[in-house]
């Protein structure tokens, strides 16, 4: 009772929208929106890059987008922690020692060990599994065109469960060493647990956002037993946890004797993992159960993200048909000018309507658009652009702000078009670019997407280098020769060929109304139609 109706709140006189209601404060105007953004992008123009709303039962949170405030809250680990519920929900999906779980110096170490496995050398070796997984994908988008799944009279298709079932097979083959074999529809049993637990993820409701408020609150052995109900969301989380645990053992152990025993081990995130951990100095390995528990992490950390942003990525490509023109016409002078015809990493990385494309998408679209975290202790706040209190006075910096949700960057580092998908701001001069490179906050073209600081996004490479390469494909070629080196003239041919054969474009509105697609949040930002439900579709079309 003191906590929540005496005790003054720090943040009081931070300015923010008023309270839609005790029980939930503003949560769900800002979590459950039916189009994501709908109030909080209108509160950021209203009171800028950092405020204040109401969280349940009148308690105070703040949202930050200010890019300085941004930045100094994720690299302050010991400071700002992740909320409770957070660290409950990983313990009953992975468990303690999950790197989204631990903090503070056992954080640095199994950071150290796996940022080794993610090095862009790993990274490198990719493509090859990567394209051979775009080619899967290709043959089930033209059975499905033969075969005459269509949603509506428009001809679309809904080609969003196909780029799932794509991330999890390039996730599971690129960094757990895994073959999960979705795209062939012979889905493994750790796949379709991973599934129940996506689908887990995606719902939320008032409900939801009651038992985190009330999370907190409850002591540990009450809640340790809460957890062990027989209900069936608790069932799908530890029969989940049971079977990802025994095959993330498996595939340490193998990985393991392979490096033990000097053999070529394939190219695989996990298999650099082992490796890497093996020549650590001693003190600073990792175990055989902190190892294991890092595959599941990867697991879900990087599928979801990745099956949206690729999603987003289509639909983007599909509203626009110029653009789909553009990044066409680069790839065939790539094809064109590339000597030994083997079209490259580097020279995809030099496509400069593809990057500016990529970028666009995973800006206007972040796979994970907010997360939390709690200050453990009094903690001060810098902010790039002053904030007006309510009793009028100026302040460059909040103090002592208990709970801060990191979500999207706005006008002062885009510019009054941020909200509009538009990559040419990628490749034409823009004023904006000096407060761009400022903010200086994320791992990639000063993104937030992959968050920064200590706890920056770990797959942020294996997920552009995948984007990158399924997006290119998808685009362009249907069918792409199995060998991993291609002649010029049969990529040439190949592309020409198809570049005038297919294309994307978006259901009609007039005519498709219930296939509209719109911004929704769960977890993840998701692409949902009319009844809710996640989709995409989309006319794939002979030209
Ligand atoms: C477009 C795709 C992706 C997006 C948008 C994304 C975004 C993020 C964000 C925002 C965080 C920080 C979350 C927080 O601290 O609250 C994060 C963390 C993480 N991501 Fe990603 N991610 C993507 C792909 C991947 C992939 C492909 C992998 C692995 C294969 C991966 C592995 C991880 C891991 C392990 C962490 C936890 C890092 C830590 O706590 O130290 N992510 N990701």
């Amino acid at each position: 009772i003191h906590r929540f109706f005496l005790k003054r709140s720090p943040l009081a006189h931070i300015p923010g929208p008023p309270s839609s209601s005790f029980i939930y404060g503003n949560l769900t105007q800002l979590l459950l929106p039916h189009t994501y953004g709908t109030f909080e992008f209108s509160w950021q123009t209203t009171f800028g890059g950092l405020y204040r709303i109401k969280g349940p039962f009148s308690s105070d949170r703040l949202v930050i987008s200010d890019p300085a405030a941004l930045k100094a809250v994720m690299s302050d680990t010991q400071t700002w922690r992740r909320s409770d519920q957070q660290q409950y929900s990983v313990d009953m999906l992975i468990g303690k020692k999950a790197v989204f779980y631990i903090e503070g110096e056992e954080h640095k170490r199994v950071r150290n060990v796996m940022n080794a496995a993610f090095a862009p050398v790993v990274i490198r070796g990719l493509p090859p599994v990567f394209k051979g997984i775009a080619e899967k994908i290709a043959n089930r988008w033209e059975d499905m065109l033969v075969s005459g799944v269509k949603l509506d009279a428009s001809g679309a298709m809904d080609i969003y469960p196909s780029l799932h079932d794509a991330t999890l097979d390039a996730v599971g083959e690129g960094a757990m060493g895994y073959e999960f074999h979705s795209l062939e529809n012979s889905d493994s049993e750790l796949g379709a647990s991973h599934r129940n637990i996506i689908a887990l993820s995606g719902v939320r409701s008032p409900f939801h956002i009651l038992v985190d408020a009330i999370v907190p609150y409850i002591s540990p052995t009450l809640l340790s037993l809460a957890l062990k109900l027989p209900t069936p969301a608790f069932k799908v989380l530890q029969k989940n946890k049971e079977l990802s645990k025994a095959v993330s053992s498996e595939l340490i152990a193998s990985q393991q004797e392979i490096v033990r025993i000097g053999a070529e081990g394939r190219r695989d995130v996990t298999y650099a993992l082992v490796k890497a951990n093996a020549s650590s100095k001693s003190g600073h390995q990792m175990s055989d159960e902190e190892m294991a528990q890092q595959i599941p992490s990867l697991m879900i950390a990087g599928q979801d993200t990745t099956g949206n942003t690729l999603s987003w990525a289509i639909y983007r490509l599909a509203s626009s048909p110029e653009l789909q023109e553009k990044i066409r016409a680069e790839v065939l002078e790539a094809c064109e000018s590339s000597p030994g015809g083997d079209i490259s990493l580097n020279t995809i990385e030099g496509m400069v309507w593809l990057n500016a494309f990529l970028k666009e998408t995973l800006r206007l679209h972040p796979g994970l658009p907010m997360s939390d975290r709690i200050a453990s202790t009094d903690a001060v706040i810098p902010v790039s652009q002053p904030i007006i209190t309510s009793t009028g006075e100026k302040i460059t910096e909040a103090s002592r702000l208990p709970y801060p949700f990191p979500p999207t960057q706005l006008a002062y580092v885009w510019g009054p078009d941020a909200h509009e998908f538009k990559p040419e701001r990628w490749i034409e001069p823009s004023k904006w670019a000096g407060n761009r490179s400022a903010s200086n906050f994320g791992p990639y073209a000063n993104l937030s997407t992959f968050f920064g600081g200590a706890r920056v996004c770990i797959g942020w490479r294996f997920a552009y280098v995948l984007s990158l390469i399924a997006i290119l494909l998808f685009s362009f070629a249907w069918r792409w020769p199995t060998p991993s080196t291609y002649s010029v003239t049969e990529l040439q041919i190949l592309f020409t060929e198809l570049v005038r054969r297919f294309k994307f474009a978006l259901p009609p509105p007039e005519t498709s109304p219930e296939l509209q697609v719109r911004m929704s949040v769960a977890v993840n930002m998701i692409p949902v139609i009319k009844s809710g439900k996640p989709s995409l579709p989309v006319i794939v079309e002979a030209i």
